[in-house]
C-alpha cells in the first residue's frame, strides 16, 4: 500500500537524515515507527504524506508517487503531525469545514470520539490545551476513515489516563482495510497496540519485523542461569531483564522497550536470529 524505495533526504546544509530507506506498509497492520529523538521519524512521515520531497528515491501510495500530491490519492491519507496549528473555530465548525475533503468521513464517529475525549462541539479549538487540541485532531483523523493514518508522537502532551484512552480508541480503529503508522520515541506507550516494529537509527532502518516473528524468535524477561550463548542483550537498569534467543522456551510477551534498547545496542545479533524465521526480515 505505502511503499518507500531507496529514499534519501537531508535538510539544506545538513547531514543526511534518511539514507536509502526501503519500507513497505500494508493494510491490516499498526506499525510502530521507533527511533531516538532526531532520528528522522517526523521527516519520513512528512515525505510519506507529500509534505516534504525526498532528495532521491520514492514514496508511493498504491503505486502513485505522493510527491505529485495527487488529490485523488491524498484523500486516502490522514496525517496527525507532532506540532500543528488549528484554526480559531469551534469543533463543530472545524468538522463542517474540513470533512468534505474526506469522502468516507463519519460525522457520527467524530462526535462519539469528541464525547469520549470529554470535549464539546461548541469548544473553541484555539482555547483548548495542547493535549485537547491533539485529541480533536486525532478524533478527526480517525473519523476520516482514510486507508492510511499516520500519527506522529500522538501521546506527547497526553496525561496518563489519556494515554490509556488513546490505546483503547486506537485498538478499536484497527480494521483489515486500514494501515496505521505511529511514530514515537516513547516506545512503551504503544504496548499491546502495534503488530509491527520499524526502528530508525543513524539515518537507516535497522529493524523491520512483525511482532509475530519477534515473539517466535526472541524471549523477554528475567532469566535464571541462561545459557551465555543465547543472551542477545541484557540490561541491569531494568532489574536484569534479558533478551534471549527463544529456541524451545515458552513464548513471552514482547517487551517493546527492551526490544528497542536491545536492537539499538545489538542490531546484528538480533536480526541474525530473526532472519531464520518464516516471516523473514528485510534488514
Ligand atoms: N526544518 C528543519 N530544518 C533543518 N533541520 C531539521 C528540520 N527539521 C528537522 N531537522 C533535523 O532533522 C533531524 C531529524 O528530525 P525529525 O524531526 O525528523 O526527527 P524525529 O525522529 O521525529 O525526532 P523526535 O523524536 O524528537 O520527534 C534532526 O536532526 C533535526 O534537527
Amino acid at each position: 500500500m505505502l511503499t518507500v524505495r531507496q529514499l534519501s533526504f537531508n535538510y539544506p546544509n545538513s547531514r543526511p537524515v534518511l539514507k536509502s530507506i526501503d519500507l513497505d506498509f500494508e493494510t491490516g497492520n499498526i506499525y510502530g515507527l521507533f527511533g531516538k529523538n532526531g532520528e528522522g521519524k517526523s521527516t519520513l512521515m512528512k515525505i510519506m504524506t507529500g509534505l516534504l520531497f525526498p532528495k532521491s528515491g520514492t514514496s508511493t501510495l498504491h503505486g502513485d508517487n505522493v510527491k505529485k500530491r495527487n488529490a485523488e490519492s491524498l484523500q486516502h491519507v490522514f496525517f496527525v503531525p507532532e506540532d500543528f496549528e488549528l484554526p480559531s473555530l469551534s469543533i463543530a465548525t472545524f468538522e463542517k469545514v474540513q470533512s468534505p475533503f474526506y469522502p468516507k468521513f463519519s460525522k457520527e464517529k467524530f462526535y462519539e470520539l469528541i464525547e469520549e475525549f470529554k470535549l464539546y462541539p461548541t469548544n473553541i479549538i484555539s482555547k483548548l490545551s495542547f493535549g485537547q487540541k491533539k485529541k480533536v485532531l486525532m478524533a478527526f483523523g480517525l473519523s476520516t476513515n482514510t486507508k492510511v493514518l499516520l500519527l506522529d508522537e500522538p501521546t506527547n502532551g497526553l496525561d496518563i489516563p489519556s494515554k490509556s484512552q488513546f490505546r483503547k480508541v486506537m485498538a478499536s480503529a484497527v480494521d483489515e482495510g486500514k494501515c496505521i503508522v505511529i511514530s514515537t520515541h516513547q516506545v512503551r506507550d504503544l504496548h499491546s497496540l502495534i503488530n509491527h516494529v520499524v526502528i530508525l537509527d543513524n539515518a537507516s532502518v535497522i529493524f523491520d519485523q512483525p511482532l509475530e516473528t519477534v515473539s517466535e524468535g526472541l524471549w523477554f524477561g528475567k532469566a535464571s542461569n541462561p545459557d551465555e550463548s543465547s543472551i542477545l542483550y541484557s540490561e541491569s537498569s531494568f532489574g536484569g531483564k534479558t533478551i534471549l534467543a527463544r529456541n524451545d522456551m515458552e513464548e513471552t510477551e514482547v517487551d517493546l522497550e527492551l526490544l528497542f534498547n536491545g536492537v539499538l545496542s545489538q542490531p546484528n545479533k538480533i536480526n541474525a536470529i530473526l532472519k531464520d524465521f518464516h516471516h523473514g526480515p528485510r534488514v
